[in-house]
């Protein structure tokens, strides 16, 4: 007898009905920190399976009262996560093939050494990890296919696997996320992918964008007020903090929120409790919150325009989003999996880019990220017929020339700044199709700058 290993709490049923052989295999599975029953019957066996779940079933083929082979198909319909394994006279090769057809584990042929059982409950161990792990993925809605991994609606090369993976981790928990990124990331969409694998996903998602409202408004978007709190509020209203209560609230740009606003976000984090504009008592709430922003937070800090102890707060779980730049490698699978995705809805057939189509989108800059790679390679569908998209119809400027060819500008022609600066800036729109948050990004000026010089250019 070799060394006894350890299977500890793997729970096995023996069906046999050679009394010495059941002996043996119940002490060597015993010894092995087994849960072990045993049945000398099919009747005794359908007994014990009615009464207990077992993640093994070694049976013997020829039983008193019928065929372990008819145990093993009802079995495998009855409790299919439970791995059975047939035990064969020696050389009866046939029948094991047969077993192992219908659905085996495995098979011993008898005498066998306890290795042999060793070498089973092993893979058994093994095959329940990876089960575990699949059902794990699947548990975070991350799935694999074709080289990409996808969470909920986000699709990712490799590049994004982890983030994925630490998103669906702690989709599970309640923890307070922050979503770091730059404009287009995807910083908004995992959000929602994060509310989506959470136990919350049958609760509200609600969402806001922080630097979008202005600073009076927002106060009261978010924590709602008292009838009479003020002038115009005729009737008690619900801030987004109540509405969302149970599921999860999405402050988006929250490096954007005032100081004093701050404060009572904080306040939410630490005592799950706000109080409404002119309320007396505050309410509890019960909101995962999850913030995103472009913005550096920590610089923020030390301008002394966040709190110090809210972006603590925050900052349990940060994941950052990279820009599509920083993972190159994603831009041509993506670019095919959006051109087949639109392709699909526009019911079009395509097979692909061609090549200088392929290098220009390798080439680009992508300041606008995955959203402007998607806009991209939509436009460029629609402005192609052919079976291949042409460089020509993603129109992307590439090379980024400062002053283009367009409305007859070029570096020898003698310019006011402002003029060069409302062309500049046009074009930056264009290219960004109208994202104003992202050209702002882009051209590094505040957004309040550029919806100004939007005005006075008359570019809206
Ligand atoms: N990983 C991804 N898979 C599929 N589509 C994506 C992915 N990332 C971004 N997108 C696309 O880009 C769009 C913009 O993404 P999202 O709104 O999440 O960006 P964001 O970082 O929140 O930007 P913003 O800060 O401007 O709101 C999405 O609507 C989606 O179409």
């Amino acid at each position: 007898m070799g060394k006894t290993e350890s299977f500890t709490d793997i729970k096995v049923l023996v069906v046999e009905d050679d009394d010495l052989l059941r002996r043996v295999m119940y002490d060597r599975l015993t010894a092995s920190e087994c849960e072990v029953m045993a049945a000398d019957s099919l009747h005794d066996a359908h007994r014990l399976l009615a009464s207990a779940s077992f993640d093994i079933m070694i049976t013997d083929i020829r039983l008193p009262d019928g065929s372990g082979l008819d145990l093993l198909e009802e079995q495998r319909e009855a409790a299919p996560e439970m791995a059975i394994v047939v035990m064969t006279a020696f050389a009866d090769v046939d029948t094991a093939v047969s077993a192992l057809k219908q659905g085996a584990f495995d098979y011993l042929s008898k005498p066998f050494e306890d290795e042999q059982l060793y070498k089973i409950l092993r893979n058994l161990k093994d095959k329940s990890k990876l089960t575990r792990k699949v059902e794990t993925l699947k548990d975070y809605s991350l799935r694999e296919f074709e080289g990409f991994v996808q969470f909920d609606q986000m699709i990712g090369t490799s590049a994004m696997t982890e983030i994925f993976n630490m998103a669906g981790r702690v989709a599970k928990s309640g923890a307070t996320v922050l979503i770091l990124g730059e404009s287009g990331a995807g910083k908004g969409m995992l959000s929602k992918a994060i509310h989506r694998s959470s136990p919350r996903v049958k609760e509200p998602f609600v969402e806001i964008n922080c630097s979008a409202i202005p600073e009076h408004l927002l106060e009261s978007e978010l924590f709602g007020y008292e009838s009479g709190a003020f002038t115009d509020a005729k009737n008690k209203k619900l801030g987004l903090f109540e509405v969302a209560e149970g599921g999860t609230i999405f402050l988006d740009e929250i490096g954007d929120m005032d100081l004093a606003l701050q404060a009572k976000v904080l306040k939410v984090l630490e005592d799950r409790e706000f109080r409404r504009l002119g309320a007396l008592r505050p309410t509890q709430v019960d909101v995962r919150i999850i913030a995103a922003t472009n913005r550096n937070l920590k610089e923020l800090v030390k301008e002394g325009t966040f709190r110090e102890d809210l972006f603590y707060r925050l900052s349990v779980v940060p994941i950052k989003v990279p820009p599509l730049r920083n993972h190159p490698n994603s831009i041509e699978p993506m670019a095919n999996y959006f051109l087949q995705l639109f392709a699909k809805q526009m019911g079009r057939v395509v097979q692909g880019f061609e090549a200088d189509a392929l290098s220009m989108l390798r080439a680009y800059n992508w300041p606008g990220n995955v959203r402007e790679l998607r806009n991209v390679i939509e436009r460029g569908l629609i402005l192609s017929d052919g079976d291949y998209i042409k460089a020509s119809a993603l129109n992307l400027d590439v090379g980024a020339a400062p002053a283009s060819a367009e409305e007859g500008s070029n570096l020898t022609e003698l310019l006011p700044l402002a003029e060069i600066e409302k062309r500049h800036i046009k074009r930056v729109l264009k290219t960004l199709e109208g994202n104003r948050k992202a050209a702002a990004e882009v051209l590094q000026i505040h957004r309040t700058t550029l919806y100004k010089k939007i005005e006075v250019y008359e570019l809206g």
